[in-house]
């Protein structure tokens, strides 16, 4: 099947899609974002979702974890709430309601060779009511027969899915899918078939990014090298996910999310040179990023 040409969207389009508050904003009208993810290995990549989330606009920013990582989340930033998935329910994720949108990330410091992991995993993709965006460890849950059912479920009833893999998880989705393409020859067929195989929006990452809902893809190519970093794909899934708590579109929170983490990763560099850029940097230039599509759009 051959695919339409990638789009692009230009920076007036992408720039009114920013999320301003509204003058008698409160947090919770703000959106409700919550992260599922920060197993005792991986509680960093808890930490730098959330982070994001916070600095992409979310109002309320909930960490679930694993309760070896409470302290990290906790000592990293005071701001986020914090709770042990320990005795928690899939079901207690906010469900988006009228003036309270709201949205679940699963998968940041999720180990994808953990059956704990997994489990926790899927039990979010099946329960999640709000938009739900899936990355890292959850990926690996996603691919199997069991986590392909429950997307198929989710697309079903109604219920909206982001994926955010790397070329490692994208190839992982594809073999589970059975459904052909690598991410280095064809990035965009990719992507695009993977959005119609799991009812998804997909956001294939890479030093260019595609995002595709299976009809239409727009490619974000604005990124740097600087952001070739472990970590920073969970900044990009707390970056998305706060624009889905905020109520956007899945296709337009992927592709302003990708271009505000694109934009942040050029205003890091510029701060700290395409060698010092740490993911934390690339989360305290969020704010840059949306000052400079401001600007240009
Ligand atoms: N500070 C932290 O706590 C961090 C935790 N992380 C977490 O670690 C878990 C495992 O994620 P990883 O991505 O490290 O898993 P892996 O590094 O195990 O990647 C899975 C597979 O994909 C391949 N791969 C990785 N990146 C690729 C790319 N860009 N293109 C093609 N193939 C690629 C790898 O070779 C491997 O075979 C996730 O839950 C993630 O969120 C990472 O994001 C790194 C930072
Ligand atoms: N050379 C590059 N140019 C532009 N962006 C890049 C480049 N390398 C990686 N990125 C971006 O950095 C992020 C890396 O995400 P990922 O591989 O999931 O890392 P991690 O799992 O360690 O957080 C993606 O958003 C990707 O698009």
């Amino acid at each position: 099947m051959s695919e339409p040409a990638a789009e692009r969207w230009d920076d007036a389009r992408l720039a009114a899609l920013l999320p301003w508050p509204a003058p008698d904003a409160n947090k919770y009208a703000r959106g409700a974002l919550a992260v599922v993810g920060g197993c005792a290995r991986y509680p960093g990549a808890a930490c730098l979702a959330a982070a994001a989330g916070q600095r992409a606009g979310a109002g309320y920013v909930t960490v679930v974890c694993a309760p070896e990582s409470l302290a990290v989340v906790r000592g990293f930033r005071p701001s986020l709430v914090a709770r042990s998935w320990e005795g928690w329910q899939a079901a207690d994720l906010p469900a988006a309601r009228p003036a309270r949108p709201a949205a679940a990330v699963v998968g940041p410091g999720l180990d994808p060779a953990d059956d704990a992991c997994a489990r926790l995993a899927l039990a979010v993709l099946a329960a999640a009511a709000s938009p739900l965006l899936v990355d890292g460890g959850a990926l690996a849950a996603l691919a199997t027969g069991e986590g392909r059912a429950l997307a198929a479920a989710r697309a079903a009833q109604g219920r909206v899915t982001v994926l955010t893999p790397h070329g490692g998880e994208a190839a992982r989705l594809a073999r589970g899918a059975r459904i052909g393409g690598d991410a280095a020859a064809d990035p965009a067929r990719l992507a695009a078939a993977l959005a119609r195989a799991y009812g998804a929006v997909c956001v294939l990452k890479g030093p260019d990014t595609h995002v595709s809902d299976g009809a239409r893809t727009v490619l974000v190519d604005r990124g740097t090298a600087a952001l070739a970093k472990a970590g920073t794909g969970d900044v990009l899934a707390g970056v998305v996910g706060a624009l889905l708590a905020q109520g956007a579109s899945l296709l337009e929170a992927a592709v302003l999310g990708a271009t505000l983490h694109a934009e942040a990763g050029c205003a890091a560099a510029d701060r700290m040179t395409a060698i010092g850029v740490v993911p934390e940097d690339v989360v305290d230039a969020l704010p840059e990023a949306v000052r400079r599509l401001a600007a240009a759009g």
